[in-house]
């Protein structure tokens, strides 16, 4: 048995907690911690969780950091003389490497930096995952299961995770600002907005089956939609007449540059 806390268990820690109690790991193996009395009473209600003290959390084998980056470095400093090498610690947090939590930690805890994003809530997340000087293969390993029912997890380097935030972690808001773009351009073109919103929610969902699973580039699943004189060609050529690709560029090379800067303090 191998005992859970999740520290500041607010979206993404109740999902996390949530993919755990469905793929069968008992509620009695995991604890939250929470900032408010009527949160720790919906948790209960909802998951069958106990609240516990940051300190009795900080005994878990695996310790699941869950709080925003800019509360994170008081609750490190809470838990500094409560966590023992034997734990695990596990960081959400955007920007923060794992050096931040070692510098801070009294003895050589192991620490796992993860980037989950929020599909996890529906089990399909992409979490990137790289450990710090004290982990190794083996807790690496640990996560990867633990996070197996609410997603897909890859390695990363973590000279590349603020890259990869970018990427995966801020990614489902590119795709709800799309989505919501076209949904509205449907409206101009006189669709209901509900019918417009299933069109567009459906599409979404089918291309990216088509490219998660099909093996092939995003290129040619574009070019296999694109008929010689047709309706898509004219699309396109509006897109990149107004800097689609470019905005991107410059929009995750920003996502980058900020968690970057979020980690230097
Ligand atoms: N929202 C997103 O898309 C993603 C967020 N993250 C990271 O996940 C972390 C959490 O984000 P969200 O779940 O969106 O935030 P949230 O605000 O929903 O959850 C944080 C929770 O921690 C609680 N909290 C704060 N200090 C605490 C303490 N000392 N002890 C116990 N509880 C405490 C807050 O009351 C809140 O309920 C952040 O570090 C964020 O960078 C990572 C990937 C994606
Ligand atoms: O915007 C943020 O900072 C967090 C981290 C990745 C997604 N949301």
């Amino acid at each position: 048995m191998t005992s859970i806390a999740v520290l500041g268990a607010g979206t993404m820690g109740e999902a996390i907690l949530a993919g755990l109690l469905r793929s069968g790991t008992p509620a009695s193996d995991v604890v939250v911690t929470t900032r408010r009395e009527e949160r720790s009473a919906e948790l209960l209600a909802r998951h069958g969780v106990r609240t516990v003290s940051t300190e009795e959390a900080a005994g878990a084998d695996v310790v699941v950091l869950g709080v925003k980056p800019v509360d994170m470095a008081g609750l490190v400093e809470e838990l500094a003389h409560a966590v023992t090498p034997q734990s695990l610690l596990v960081s959400i947090a955007a920007g923060l490497p794992t050096r931040f939590y070692e510098e801070r930690l009294h003895r050589p805890v192991p620490v796992v930096r993860v980037m989950p994003n929020t599909p996890i809530s529906v089990g399909e997340a992409m979490n990137v995952l790289t450990a710090g000087q004290y982990a190794g293969e083996q807790h690496l390993a640990t996560v990867e299961e633990l996070l197996a029912p609410v997603g897909r997890s890859v390695r990363v380097k973590e000279t590349l995770f603020d890259a990869a935030t970018a990427l995966a972690g801020s990614g489902p808001a590119y795709h709800f600002l799309y989505a919501e773009a076209m949904v509205d351009a449907g409206v101009l073109l006189g669709l209901p907005r509900a019918m417009a919103r299933e069109l567009v929610a459906q599409t979404a969902y089918g291309a990216a089956a088509m490219l998660r699973d099909s093996g092939r580039s995003a290129a040619e699943l574009r070019d296999q939609v694109t008929s010689p004189g047709g309706t898509t060609i004219a699309a396109l050529r509006q897109l990149e007449a107004h800097g689609l690709r470019a905005a991107v560029f410059d929009a995750l090379e920003a996502a980058r540059d900020r968690s970057r800067e979020m980690g230097a303090g």
